[in-house]
């Protein structure tokens, strides 16, 4: 679905993805793992055309993305809900799930709302009510089904965890493997929460210092004591 291939981007001096090499594969979620400053943000942020590579290739669908603007990756298939849950306060959840529909080319339907209700009952609940009164967990639900309402084939999702209770964090992730299997998306996955993480993934790639040091079945590095102990943090 994804590969990327010897991909390095760097910040001036600071080399931030060095030779990075992986596949993400279809109908499965990737997660990406290590510490604060490994490098997992820049890895999203490059995939999604946001950051410029310096050299390396990354192939969506056996296209090669390299100069693809972030603006065209909707019309490609790929959706990125980035850290921090930007939802817009001031609109209603059904109007920041709408924004979501605009990269399609289309105009939205009311199948395309339905679906993420469907997924999502309580934004469907409250669809008229501001998204300010939405809590943590509520957000993380309106962020992701907001990048669902451009149909991607590929969600790229930067620590959906974060600042979450473990119950929420459980709801969230049953949830995307529930999509995963339903409707064959492919995800890929940027977590601290490595345990959490492992659990939903199938497989696992381990960033440290810019580097994969790990890439494997999620079961075999939970299983992997010097692995976790070294990278993962539990
Ligand atoms: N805009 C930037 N300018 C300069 N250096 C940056 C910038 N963004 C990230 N870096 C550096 O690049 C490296 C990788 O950072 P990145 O944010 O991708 O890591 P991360 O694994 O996502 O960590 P975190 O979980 O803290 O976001 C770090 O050394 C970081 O300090």
């Amino acid at each position: 679905m994804l590969t990327l291939h010897e991909l390095s981007t760097s910040y001036g001096p600071v080399k931030a993805l060095q030779q990075v090499s992986f596949t993400a594969r279809e109908g499965e979620i990737t997660a990406v793992l290590g510490a604060n400053g490994a490098g997992k943000t820049t890895l999203l942020r490059t995939v999604s055309g946001l950051q410029r590579a310096d050299s390396g290739t990354i192939e969506l669908e056996g296209r090669r993305l390299g100069k693809v603007a972030a603006d065209r990756m909707p019309g490609l298939g790929m959706a990125h809900v980035p850290e921090g849950r930007g939802v817009i306060t001031e609109l209603t959840i059904e109007e920041n799930l709408r924004l979501g529909g605009l990269g399609r080319g289309r105009r939205v339907q009311p199948a395309d709302l339905d679906r993420v209700y469907d997924l999502f009952a309580i934004l469907g609940d409250r669809r008229a009510a501001l998204a300010h009164t939405l809590s943590g967990g509520e957000r993380q639900m309106l962020v992701i089904g907001r990048a669902l309402m451009a149909g991607p084939r590929m969600l790229l999702l930067d620590e959906p965890s974060l600042g979450l209770a473990p119950r929420i964090v459980a709801q969230i992730f049953d949830l995307l493997r529930g999509l995963v299997q339903s409707d064959g998306l492919s995800v890929l996955l940027v977590e601290q929460n490595a345990r959490s993480a492992l659990s939903v993934a199938d497989h696992g790639v381990v960033l440290n210092l810019g580097r994969v040091v790990a890439d494997d079945d999620a079961a075999t590095l939970a299983a992997d004591d010097q692995l976790r102990h070294a990278y993962l943090g539990f």
